[in-house]
């Protein structure tokens, strides 16, 4: 029987639909790293607390820029001159030291003479007077907003928030996965593989896709195609937000995944969706019981390598984005061109593997689902829309990338 198959952003909009952000914890700001804001937060300080020096030399007063200067002290980081500076006094200073009142100029130190403590200018004098003085409040102010709600936490969001005197910050709880690799041929020894068997390989994969969302996972499998195998193991994940199974997604007499959700006593949220690789996804959800009124997710993505990627990339990661609450979930798109022809599409929007060097694009020339060399050899996956005319050199083409997951 031949039904319409969802769009994928119509897909996306239906699993997003099913998951709201985890739980706010409140975690020190390093632990935070890889997480996202589960609220705005707020300067607790301003910074600079008070007007610096931004390069080593002379702090002065701007009404005589011309000198000389008698040299009156030292503010050193940390140190600072509690004396006024008068007209025709200098200071010493430092970068990162406090400017004594008084000074409203620094003259950088190549620009000047020191005798004894006769400071004379050989170079020029700042223009405007101003120009090396870090302005009290010039990165933020205490009670401005330095990071949205959403925003993941990286190296620069950690030290903006230490900076702006946190030690703690709220995210969300790490979603908890289960990756279930499902397949009579699966074998977990790669290195004792029989030639009907091949080694179980979308486990580690998926696991590494999710790694970077901070996601807590545990693999179950290889599982054999039955369905009280299949049923054990999804009561082994029962702990799980998300379950991820790979394999047995599709319609022939040993894809079971399907029977088996059913058996579990999951309902089906929709499968197959219009694209390629990827078409026989699934997305289920089961009510624990007696547990929270939230859903367990599962995500029943195709056994093929590649459909397995990415089937991840646009569902499973823009899925834990949404747990973590981030703000941005779907991957981003970024146009390009074409360094060699592109082969028209068919009805199914496609994503070729293609090898981008920042300026331009060239598909991989292996296709097939089950292509894992040309998937490692490939860092984006090139658009192609449904019934997309065949398209040559320096043509434009948008592509989604690969190496952050397309925003991580
Ligand atoms: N008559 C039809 N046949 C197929 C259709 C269809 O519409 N009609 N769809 C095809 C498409 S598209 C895909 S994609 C595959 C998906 O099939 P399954 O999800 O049922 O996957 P399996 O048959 O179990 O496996 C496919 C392939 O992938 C290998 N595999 C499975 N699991 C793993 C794993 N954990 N690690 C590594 N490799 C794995 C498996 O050995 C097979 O070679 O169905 C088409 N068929
Ligand atoms: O869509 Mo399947 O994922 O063509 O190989």
């Amino acid at each position: 029987m031949k039904q319409a198959l969802l769009s994928l952003e119509d897909a996306q909009a239906r699993l997003l639909a099913l998951a709201s952000p985890l739980d706010v914890v409140h975690v020190d700001v390093e632990g935070a790293v890889g997480h996202f804001l589960a609220h705005p937060l707020l300067a607790r300080r301003t910074q600079p607390a008070l007007d610096l020096s931004a390069m080593d030399g002379f702090a002065v007063a701007a009404a005589n820029l011309a000198g000389p200067w008698r040299l009156v002290g030292e503010s050193a980081a940390g140190h600072p001159y509690d004396g006024h500076v008068n007209a025709g006094e200098a200071v010493r200073i430092s970068t990162g030291a406090a400017l004594p009142a008084g000074a409203d100029a620094v003259i950088i130190q190549e620009d000047v003479s020191l005798v004894g403590h006769s400071l004379t200018l050989t170079g020029v004098a700042p223009q405007p007077p101003d120009k090396h003085i870090r302005r009290r409040g010039m990165d933020f102010s205490e009670g401005d907003e330095v990071l949205p709600s959403g925003a993941r936490i990286g190296p620069a969001q950690a030290a903006l928030a230490i900076a702006a005197g946190h030690r703690h910050l709220p995210v969300r709880r790490a979603p908890r996965i289960v990756v279930i690799d499902s397949g009579d041929e699966l074998t977990a020894d790669p290195e004792g593989c029989a030639l009907h068997q091949i080694p179980a390989s979308n486990g580690a994969m998926l696991t590494a896709l999710a790694a970077p969302l901070s996601a807590e996972t545990s693999r179950l499998g290889p599982v054999p195609d039955t369905l009280e195998a299949l049923v054990q193991a999804l009561d082994e994940a029962a702990d799980a937000d998300v379950i991820v199974t790979s394999g047995g997604a599709s319609v022939g007499d040993h894809d079971l995944i399907r029977p088996a959700l059913q058996a579990w006593g999951a309902d089906l949220d929709f499968w197959r969706v219009a694209i390629k690789p990827g078409k026989p996804i699934l997305v289920a959800t089961r009510m624990r019981p007696g547990k929270s009124a939230r859903p367990q997710i599962i995500l029943g993505l195709p056994g093929n390598p590649v459909s397995s990627f990415v089937t991840a990339y646009y569902f499973l990661l823009p899925l834990l984005r949404q747990l973590h609450g981030a703000g941005e979930v779907l991957p981003l798109k970024v146009a390009t061109t074409a360094a060699a022809p592109i082969r028209g599409n068919g009805p199914r929007r496609e994503f070729l593997r293609g090898d981008w060097d920042g300026r331009q694009v060239v598909p991989h020339p292996l296709q097939d689902s089950g292509a894992l060399a040309s998937l490692a050899a490939s860092n984006v996956l090139i658009d192609r829309p449904a019934h997309a005319p065949e398209i040559g050199v320096g043509d434009k083409v948008e592509v989604f990338l690969l190496q952050n997951g397309g925003i991580v």
